[in-house]
């Protein structure tokens, strides 16, 4: 069991107010992905959890327990950030047994803890090297491991694979998702800018925005049934198109939004414009066409067909894919495909 319930959370910095009214229920177990632009609130949100920042007003309550006054060695919150300091001149299983020596468990317990969470994280081998000799990934997972072996009902991640490079990034991502299987009741939040590990790890997604959550909901659900324009065009990357003017008029609203993927490049189509430049990435084809919209409207093709920047092209949506939405960005929901 490790629910987390937070209500009616307040953050203000002086003067300057960074959450306002944030409420979220966790369930034991979830793995919880917090996004949003830069400065929107993530990782004070993720610090006010923690402990290392005390919050303004509301609660924060653990498996019913308000925690606001409890400090943060005492929630049983473990935390990763992105650079991860191990100690130099200790070994991987003495940096991972560390906390425990330093509660003053036995030895033996401290070995067993150990080698259970290095055969977790695959560290087996490495057990007696310094930090020295590990590759980023390895290191990374010190971190983790370090971690782990007290314990915590919550793990809060923040960006964590940020530092390291693409293919470590898609390992690790794969050695998080192990991870969260071999601790099931371990409640995961991860704070992350980047969307792929926020549609392929998270159980639910929270999306900020200026302090305050904007939508909650599955990965699928975000990305199929927004509930703002904002989200629409802040989960899926490439971003949701934006189509305005007569082109939105012609479905009874002033703005319509197609994903690339949605969109077909076509001989004759309602919609057209002058190919800006080609992002050719071997499977598929990002095609910038500028069709007179304030952002380029990007079209995913496939890989083989070749575009020539100036070549003026015919796009034509896939009808029961259309966003429509009102002058306040809120979602038009209507029966009629067209
Ligand atoms: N200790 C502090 N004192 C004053 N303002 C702060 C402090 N820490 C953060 N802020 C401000 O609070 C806001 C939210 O910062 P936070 O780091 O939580 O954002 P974030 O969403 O994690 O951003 P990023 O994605 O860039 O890491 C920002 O405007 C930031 O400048």
């Amino acid at each position: 069991m490790s629910e987390l319930e937070i209500n009616s959370l307040r953050k203000n910095f002086g003067a300057l107010e960074v959450l306002s009214d944030i409420n979220l229920s966790i369930r034991s177990g979830e793995f919880v992905v917090f996004v949003g632009p830069s400065g929107c609130g993530k990782s004070t949100l993720l610090r006010c959890i923690s402990g290392l920042e005390p919050i303004t007003s509301g609660t924060i309550s653990i498996d019913g327990r308000v925690v606001n006054e409890v400090s943060p060695s005492e929630r049983g919150i473990a935390m990763v950030f992105q650079s991860y300091a191990l100690y130099p001149h200790m070994t991987v299983a003495e940096n991972m047994g560390y906390s425990l020596k330093l509660a003053r468990l036995p030895r033996e317990e401290i070995r067993r803890k150990v080698e259970e969470t290095a055969a977790k994280l695959q560290l087996t081998d490495y057990l007696d090297r310094k930090p020295k000799a590990l590759s980023g990934g390895q290191r990374q997972r010190v971190a983790i491991g370090r971690s782990i072996v007290r314990d915590p009902k919550v793990f809060l991640f923040d960006e964590p694979l940020s530092n390291l490079d693409a293919a470590l990034r898609v390992q690790m991502r794969m050695e998080i998702g192990q991870l969260k299987k071999t601790l099931p009741d371990t409640t995961m939040i991860y704070v992350t800018h980047d969307q792929v590990e926020a549609m392929t790890m998270a159980d639910r997604i929270v999306v900020l925005k200026d302090g305050e959550v904007m939508q909650v909901g599955t990965p699928m659900e975000l990305y199929e049934t927004p509930a703002s324009l904002f989200v629409a065009q802040f989960i899926g990357s490439p971003k949701m198109n934006l189509m305005t003017g007569e082109r939105a008029k012609a479905y009874g609203v002033p703005h319509v939004g197609v994903r690339p993927e949605h969109m077909e490049v076509v001989e004759n189509g309602p919609w057209g414009g002058e190919v800006i430049y080609a992002e050719n990435l071997g499977s598929d084809t990002y095609v910038y066409v500028d069709a007179g919209e304030e952002d380029p409207t990007i079209v995913r093709s496939q890989g083989k067909r070749t575009f020539t920047p100036g070549e003026r092209i015919a796009l034509r949506p896939e009808e029961g894919a259309l966003h429509r939405f009102d002058e306040t960005g809120n979602p038009v929901i209507s029966q009629s495909a067209v």
